[in-house]
């Protein structure tokens, strides 16, 4: 997958398809609020998995029921690019298993 800067116009058309994030110090970033402090562990758990299976990882911080991620690309010298809108569009979907 290319590594391209994404211009401001993608990231805002981008940010449009997924609600609940957003873009904060250079970063694209979301926090789940999940029922207890183990269901929250549970999702980290979940979420690194599918960084494994994409090579592209963010930093997850667990706190006491909450699930934060804020990614970009470091290849890209930081940049927000394609991978990071991938790694945030299948955390969506498993997350979706873990705060129904
Ligand atoms: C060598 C390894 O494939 C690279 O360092 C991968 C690992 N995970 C990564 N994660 C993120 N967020 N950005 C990268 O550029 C990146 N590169």
């Amino acid at each position: 997958m290319p590594t391209e800067p994404l211009s401001q116009k993608d990231i805002e058309d981008r940010l449009a398809e997924l609600p609940g994030w957003s873009v904060e110090d250079d970063a694209l970033t979301r926090t789940y609020r999940l029922g207890s402090h183990f269901a929250a562990a549970a999702l980290v758990m979940h979420i690194a998995q599918t960084q494994e299976d994409l090579n592209h990882h963010s930093n997850l911080t667990l706190g006491y029921n909450t699930v934060t991620l804020a990614v970009n690309t470091h290849d890209a010298g930081g940049a927000l690019t394609a991978k990071d809108f991938t790694l945030a569009e299948r955390v969506e979907k498993l997350a979706a298993a873990h705060t129904t």
